[in-house]
């Protein structure tokens, strides 16, 4: 049986996919967490060594911070095991450390795990490739009161599909806040918005604006079961892949 590790396991993401791979009858491995101590699931003890994690683990899946992946990626490159990474929030050095690493084991990395999301991003990218550049695109995304970073993997992910279906850079062609005298918008930029409240699991809406209409793309997710499916899922298909770089489009046959 498949013997599944997870950094970050105590945290909400952890748990529900401790969850969802003890339902499917998948083994957990074990699991990590800052805390380095306590139970998530009866009997599953968490360390705070993710070298001694990817050790006895098959395939590893990363949902914690993005000041964890560095140690995360050494322990599975270490051990030669391949890691499915979830975390939000990372910048271009936290991208630079995930292709260093996808040169020597299996690497999937996502902003979003969940099927409506990346059939989400495909048709970002194709309206985005079919409308001129008169149609303004703008992104918006609401979370939970506990989220601690914005833009969402999932607006950057859904912001990279536009930019990709338009042939733009989405590092040069964003903008990821306004306050204040902004000036008027410029034209060709992606626009993000991020609100914060309540218990929102996670809703993603792109705008795409001309004169005198606009196109709304959107999804809303319920709860995080549907993250932790699609997490299980990855890592699954991941354990079958050779060494590389990959997204969940390749998983969901998108
Ligand atoms: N790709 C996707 O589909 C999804 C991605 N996410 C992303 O996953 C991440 C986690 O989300 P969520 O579970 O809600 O957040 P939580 O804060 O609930 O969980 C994160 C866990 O990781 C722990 N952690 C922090 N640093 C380390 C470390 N160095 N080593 C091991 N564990 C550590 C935290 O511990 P402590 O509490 O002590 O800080 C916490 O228990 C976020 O970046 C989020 O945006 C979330 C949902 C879906
Ligand atoms: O932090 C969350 O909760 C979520 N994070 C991911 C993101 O940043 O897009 C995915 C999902 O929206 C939930």
């Amino acid at each position: 049986m498949t013997k599944i590790g997870l950094f970050g396991a105590a945290g909400r993401m952890g748990r529900a996919i401790a969850q969802v791979a003890t339902e499917a009858g998948l083994s957990i491995s074990g699991g990590t967490d800052r805390a380095g101590s306590g139970d998530i699931l009866p009997g599953l003890a968490i360390s705070a060594d993710p070298l001694a994690l990817a050790a006895q683990s098959d395939v590893l899946i990363d949902f914690s911070a993005p000041s964890a992946l560095s140690a995360h990626l050494d322990a599975c490159v270490a051990a030669k095991k391949p890691i499915l990474i979830g975390t939000t929030g990372l910048e271009p050095a936290h991208h630079a450390l995930i292709d260093a690493a996808a040169s020597v084991i299996p690497v999937l990395q996502t902003g979003n795990t969940s099927l409506g999301v990346n059939l989400l991003a495909a048709l970002v990218e194709q309206a985005a490739s079919r409308l001129g550049d008169d149609w303004d695109i703008e992104i918006l995304e609401m979370h939970h009161r506990h989220k601690v970073d914005a833009p969402s993997g999932t607006a950057l992910l859904l912001g990279e599909a536009a930019a990709h279906g338009r042939n733009i850079s989405l590092a040069t062609q964003s903008d990821r806040g306004r306050d204040g005298i902004t000036g008027a918008r410029q034209p060709g930029v992606i626009g993000f918005a991020a609100l914060r409240g309540g218990s929102v699991a996670g809703d993603h809406q792109v705008i795409f604006a001309a004169d005198g209409e606009r196109i709304e793309l959107g999804h809303r997710a319920e709860s995080r079961a549907i993250f932790a499916r699609g997490a299980v899922k990855g890592a699954s298909w991941l354990l079958n892949q050779p060494v590389g770089r990959y997204d969940m489009k390749a998983v969901l046959g998108l």
